[in-house]
């Protein structure tokens, strides 16, 4: 095999509890992790050296980037040669959609085919943990209850939700939102149980009355337009709105394909990103 095609998707989380602070400094959370369709499109083809070819020059093309991160951990660890990975970036930079640890899952993945290295599921896990909180979650996608820093997963059936998802100009350090919130000391709304619940009924209307993100609170006091972006997108008709992980994105569940549709048209021009998506039930996808 000389090169691999891989859809790697960004995910939303439907429920946000922040438990407390653990004393490695990271936080125990417990959350539904949901996978969507918007992705990034990673080709992986054989190579001497490694190289990453990215246009998107907000992305970073060295060592901190995710995807160099994960090369670098399987190259030394099984010794083999270089890899030249082309990233089409369409998931927004820090923007709680996990767009980083999608591509360090899908690296993961891919190499373990293009260099057939017969990697466990343990052992991907192992390196994926390794690499970030949400890069367990992403190298299986879908619908999951995540506990721990976010690496103990959980099978949830996937809803089927129509979204307009929504992202101002602005980044969000994740670091940055967790450290805010320890210090404003404030208690979880632990929305995570009814939300469950909602989804295993597969009720749309109850999954929409109970999403909600505890990091919510600590994001949009810095960011004012977190809460503007969900009371339009609750006056343009969708059922719930919530932000998504540290933000500062804003996702809507709407029932209604008109209503959605106006929402976008209308919102468009006034936020960087802007775009419709729907949930699915992985979180990679190889292609030809
Ligand atoms: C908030 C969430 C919710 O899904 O998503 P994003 O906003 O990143 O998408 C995650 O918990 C983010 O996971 P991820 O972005 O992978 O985190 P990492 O890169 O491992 O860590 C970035 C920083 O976030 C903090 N962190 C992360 C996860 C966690 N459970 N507790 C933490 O305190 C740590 O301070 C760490 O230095
Ligand atoms: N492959 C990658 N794609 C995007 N950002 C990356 C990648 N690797 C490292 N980064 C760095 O990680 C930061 C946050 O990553 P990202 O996954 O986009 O955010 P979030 O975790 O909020 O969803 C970016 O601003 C960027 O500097």
């Amino acid at each position: 095999m000389e090169k691999l095609n891989v859809k790697a998707y960004a995910k939303i989380n439907l429920s946000l509890d922040i438990l407390g602070k653990r004393k490695d400094g990271y936080h125990e959370i417990y959350t539904i992790m949901q996978s969507i369709d918007l992705c990034d499109i990673l080709e992986f083809e054989r190579n001497e050296e490694i190289k990453l070819i990215c246009d998107d020059e907000k992305v970073p093309k060295g060592e901190d980037n995710l995807i160099i991160k994960a090369v670098k951990i399987l190259k030394e660890r099984y010794e083999k040669e270089g890899v030249l990975i082309r990233l089409n970036k369409k998931i927004p930079l820090a923007a709680g959609l996990a767009g980083g640890s999608a591509d360090a899952a899908a690296t993961i993945v891919a190499l373990n085919k293009l260099w057939d290295l017969s990697l466990s599921e343990e052992e991907q896990k192992e390196i994926a943990l390794k690499l970030g909180a949400d890069v367990s979650f992403c190298l299986e996608g879908g619908t999951k209850i995540a506990r721990g820093v976010g690496e103990i997963l959980e099978d949830l059936k996937t809803p089927q939700l129509d979204l307009l998802i929504i992202k101002p100009d602005i980044e969000v350090s994740t670091k940055e939102i967790y450290q805010e919130w320890d210090k404003l000391n404030i208690k979880s709304q632990n929305c995570t149980a009814a939300a469950i619940q909602a989804v295993n009924k597969g009720n749309l209307y109850e999954i929409a009355k109970s999403i909600g993100n505890d990091l919510e609170i600590v994001t949009s006091s810095k960011f004012k337009v977190v809460q503007k972006i969900k009371s339009e997108l609750l006056k343009k008709g969708a059922l719930g709105c919530a932000m998504t992980g540290s933000g500062p994105t804003v996702y809507g569940i709407f029932d209604d394909p008109k209503k959605l549709e106006k929402a976008y048209v209308d919102l468009k021009e006034n936020y960087g990103f802007v775009a419709f998506a729907k949930t699915i039930g992985k979180g990679l996808e190889f292609y030809d």
